[in-house]
């Protein structure tokens, strides 16, 4: 049986990869066959391209920021998550396609049927649950400036990450798949929200594995 493929999604700073983290070990201490991944990276061409894409001193296009996270996603999606999910393992990846939405489409401004018919392209296995994370711009830039140094993205200018928040929050109206996730309460309670909403959209997860 295939397995279930989760997403985390959202802005700068807004707790996913600790999530991400946490989610996996509960999982996987219930017994189940858990795959940790992102988005661009995952495999070594994808960090390559995450590498070059995020370098402060870089000066990617919108346009060529949609061209390399869609080449580093096919062969992610290639070589680490449609075999995972083939041998029925559970694969939770920490941003993936609704990230080109936001922040190619929503900041970079892109077209939304240029987007969409690269993403029909790439995109051909869509996540069973996608968790949006939301919280105030400047809530998550400072999160993300207690880790160090701002990257490219994370450089881009208030209107440019309002944008991006604003298109996460679309993502999240639009999408059956998707779940909006209050992530400005503590690890704790981030986590709690987590858990219940699988628990509801995926109980057999939330149980020991068969
Ligand atoms: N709920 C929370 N409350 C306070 N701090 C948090 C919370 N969740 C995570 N953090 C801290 O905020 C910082 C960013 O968290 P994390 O790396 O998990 O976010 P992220 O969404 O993956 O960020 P990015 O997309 O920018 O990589 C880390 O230092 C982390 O320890
Ligand atoms: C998948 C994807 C990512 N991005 C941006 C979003 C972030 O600024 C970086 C990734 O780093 P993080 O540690 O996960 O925050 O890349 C993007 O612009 N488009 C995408 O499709």
């Amino acid at each position: 049986m295939t397995g279930l493929f989760i997403t985390f999604e959202g802005p700068e700073g807004a707790g996913k990869t600790t999530q991400v983290t946490r989610l996996a070990e509960r999982l996987g201490g219930l017994g189940h066959d858990v795959v940790v991944t992102r988005e661009p990276g995952g495999t070594k061409g994808g960090e390559a391209i995450r590498t070059a894409l995020l370098d402060p001193q870089a000066d990617w296009s919108p346009l060529a920021e949609l061209l390399m996270m869609n080449a580093a996603r096919d062969v992610h999606l290639r070589e680490v998550v449609l075999p995972a999910l083939a041998a029925g393992k559970t694969v939770i990846s920490d941003r993936f396609c609704d990230s080109t939405r936001a922040y190619q489409g929503g900041g970079g401004g892109m077209d939304q049927d240029f987007l969409m018919q690269v993403e029909k392209a790439v995109c051909t296995r869509m996540p069973d649950l996608t968790f949006i994370f939301d919280l105030p711009v400047a809530a998550g830039l400072s999160r993300a400036d207690g880790r160090g140094a701002r990257d490219r993205f994370e450089q881009k200018g208030d209107a440019y990450h309002e944008a991006v928040r604003a298109a996460f929050q679309k993502i999240a109206d639009q999408e059956t798949r998707a779940e909006q996730i209050f992530a400005g309460g503590d690890i704790e309670d981030v986590e709690k929200a987590v858990w219940a909403v699988l628990e509801e959209r995926l109980p057999d997860l939330t149980k020991a594995a068969p």
